[in-house]
């Protein structure tokens, strides 16, 4: 999917031996990575609605031309987004699994689903937050709220700008967001310069009525490869 994680990809791709303990260590997960952003018993029934209303945009390949809507996979760990992925995978910290996705319990963390307007810049997150998120009683705590804006605006921008990093993030948390209840989490690109973009958000009760928090933040493209010493 992404050009610089390809060329990683290649470095280590099926024409290479793996190296001998990699090959004989018992490989941890499955080589059909799992798309977690699908609903699970967890959901509930306005989860659900939501993400059959997303889903519904981006259902055809005309509705996905004239509309421009996508739904992004989801998985447990950020290799398995990048072409060469799977082989990536196995050779760097092989334990390592995506922060929102290494709750194991349906419904205890994270639970979201993210979807793309290529075309538009912008993207849509629909959210549970789960027990395990708590901050104030019975509330979604403030880290939880900056990693799921992270999230959303790293999504978008890594799929519209390849492999990114978040330089800047800025968080106006204007109500608490009862944990269990769905949001929204609105993001877009309000502008690109080089390197950098620049990303609004803004978070939402489902029916749009409430404003939970509104964010900032800025994006940096860079060369996967510096993550890995090249
Ligand atoms: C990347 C991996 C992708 C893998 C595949 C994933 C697939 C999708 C998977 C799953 C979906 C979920 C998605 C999750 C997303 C999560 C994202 C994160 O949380 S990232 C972790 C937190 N961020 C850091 O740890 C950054 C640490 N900082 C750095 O590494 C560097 O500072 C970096 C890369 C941000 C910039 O370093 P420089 O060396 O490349 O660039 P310089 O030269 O410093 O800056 C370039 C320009 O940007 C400005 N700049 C840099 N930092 C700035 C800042 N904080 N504020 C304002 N301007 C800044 C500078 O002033 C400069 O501007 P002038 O060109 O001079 O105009």
């Amino acid at each position: 999917m992404w050009r610089a994680a390809s060329r990683l990809g290649a470095a280590v791709g099926p024409g290479r031996q793996p190296t001998r303990a990699l090959a004989m260590s018992p490989w941890p997960f499955s080589a059909t990575p799992r798309d977690y952003s699908v609903p699970n018993e967890s959901w509930s029934r306005e989860m659900r609605r939501l993400f059959d209303h997303y889903s519904c945009l981006c259902d055809t390949e005309e509705q996905q031309q004239s509309a421009g809507w996508c739904k992004f996979p989801s998985y447990n760990r950020s290799l398995k987004h990048a072409a060469g992925g799977k082989y990536l995978s196995k050779m760097v910290q092989a334990k390592a699994r995506l922060f929102t996705r290494n709750i194991e319990e349906p419904g205890a963390g994270f639970e979201y689903a993210v979807f793309l307007n290529k075309q538009e810049k912008t993207s849509v997150t629909i959210f549970q937050p789960g027990h395990l998120l708590e901050g104030p009683p019975g509330h979604l705590h403030g880290g939880a709220i900056a990693t799921i804006i992270d999230s959303s605006t790293g999504t978008l921008a890594g799929a519209l700008l390849g492999p990114s990093m978040t330089a800047n993030l800025n968080i106006n948390y204007r109500s608490p967001i009862p944990l269990g209840n769905v949001v929204l989490i609105h993001c877009k690109v309000d502008q690109t310069e080089g390197r950098k973009t620049f990303m609004s958000c803004q978070i939402t009760s489902s029916d749009g009525d409430k404003l939970h928090t509104e964010a900032t933040g800025l994006f940096l493209s860079i060369n996967l490869g510096r993550l890995f010493g090249a």
